[in-house]
């Protein structure tokens, strides 16, 4: 994978990376490379993610779901890092079996989807890392009920992916389900190489070997220089345009099957970095359809923003079908692939004729390896950044208040949090 920094020197963009800014840089990331390899070695919390490609073990995953070989459709019951990943591999890689995911309590969207596929056929995957995320427990009781009501016998088409304790692993213990551990030290942002993100895929058929390939080999072009590392590369990137006034990240792939990679990286780098008045905003975009779109805020609007372009080199295409209808003849006999490259290239020269910055970060195509290399590379780029912001990584404090609000409003003890609800001022105009 190659990550290309030319659109983000001050030589062509404002606010841009001085040439000699990345050379002080690359001083801080040897030491930053440094600490990242003593946690990886140690097995310290969040840094153990990066050991992940050498210790996943792929047969443990396959055994667990060797019984669901007969699903048509894969359901995963998670929420933030335990859905995530498994979702952006689900919709980066074509299966026959369909995947879906509950990730939100919507009444309106969690009794559409169950009202439309066959339970019968289903996988069910419950997924919680703590076990007791309410989200994902309640939207699991009301996965069982159905299939209760459906007559489909729900202990036989679920598995729970889970840590040591918890509710979850009571109810896998109870009803002797297929049960898989969530890997210590790994916070759920960080888990797409491990249990949590490659059961879904396993059932659905894909090699998540190969993931495991594409990741490892990332890994081992994690260096002590940002010059040979392109994930770190990226990381240094990202935070020496937001220290120059770049505080929004806009993540826009060029692939369709890549728009979910987009809100995993949104996760990734909200919940790891946004902490002590730090950490850039990630926005979420996708090439060519947001060019008739955002485009115009990210050429001619504030120079608070860098454009994170993710490109695949090959890809299986379309040809558009010749033409005499008058005005389209250039498009005639080309196709669909050469177009949307076009359009990358014309929105990477856009915005850099603008003086708006963009890096690039290219996989020579969306398949179980590369996307191995792309999650893993963001994985590092985003340790990186963290220990050159110096922010706690692996915490979510703040996620973590919102979630104790709601379980004091639920009843589930006492929480002071829960109080700030209804000290809410209000200010309403109907
Ligand atoms: O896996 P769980 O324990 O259910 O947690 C699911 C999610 O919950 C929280 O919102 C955390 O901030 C996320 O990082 C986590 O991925």
């Amino acid at each position: 994978m190659r990550v290309d920094l030319g659109n983000a020197l001050d030589t062509v963009v404002s606010p841009g990376i001085q040439r000699d800014a990345l050379d002080r840089l690359d001083e801080r990331v040897a030491d930053a490379h440094e600490r990242i390899e003593t946690g990886r070695e140690n097995h310290d919390h969040g840094y153990e993610s990066l050991n992940l490609p050498e210790t996943t073990d792929t047969d443990e995953i396959q055994t667990a779901v060797e019984s669901f070989a007969d699903a048509k459709t894969v359901l995963t019951v998670g929420i933030g890092g335990s859905a995530l990943g498994a979702a952006t591999l689900a919709h980066g890689l074509e299966s026959d079996v369909d995947a879906y995911f509950l990730d939100n309590v919507d009444p309106e969207h969690v009794s559409s989807l169950l009202d439309n596929i066959s339970l019968s056929d289903t996988a069910v995957n419950v997924v919680s890392r703590s076990g007791t995320t309410a989200e994902t427990l309640t939207n699991f009781l009301v996965v069982r009920d159905a299939m209760e009501s459906a007559d489909v016998d729900w202990t036989e088409r679920t598995f729970v992916t889970t840590g040591e304790e918890g509710n979850l692993r009571n109810l896998a213990n109870r009803h002797n389900l297929p049960a898989l551990d969530v890997p210590d030290g790994v916070p759920g942002r960080f888990s797409v190489l491990s249990t949590v993100g490659l059961a879904c895929a396993a059932i659905q058929g894909h090699d998540i070997g190969a993931v495991l390939s594409g990741a490892r080999a990332e890994a081992n072009r994690l260096s002590g220089s940002l010059f040979e590392s392109p994930a770190y590369a990226y990381g240094t990137a990202c935070y020496a345009l937001d220290e120059r006034g770049a505080g929004i990240n806009a993540m826009m792939p060029y692939a369709e099957s890549l728009e979910t990679f987009a809100e995993w990286f949104a996760q990734l780098w909200a919940e790891s970095l946004g902490k002590d008045g730090l950490g850039q905003t990630p926005v979420r975009a996708l090439g060519a359809t947001d060019q008739h779109s955002q485009l115009q805020l990210y050429r001619a609007g504030p120079r608070d923003k860098m454009v994170t372009f993710v490109r695949p080199t090959e890809r299986d295409d379309c040809a558009i079908p010749e033409t005499d209808l008058p005005g389209l003849e250039y498009l005639g006999g080309q196709s669909l692939g050469t177009l949307l490259d076009a359009e990358f290239e014309a929105t990477e020269a856009s915005l850099a004729e603008s003086g708006q910055p963009s890096v690039r970060l290219e996989i020579d195509r969306v398949d179980e390896y590369g996307l191995g290399e792309l999650l893993y590379c963001l994985e590092a780029s985003c340790i990186l950044a963290g220990e050159l912001y110096s922010v706690e990584t692996f915490t979510q404090p703040a996620v973590e208040w919102g979630k104790r609000a709601a379980r004091g409003l639920l009843g589930d003890g006492d929480f002071d949090e829960a109080d700030s609800v209804a000290d809410k001022s209000t200010f309403v105009i109907e």
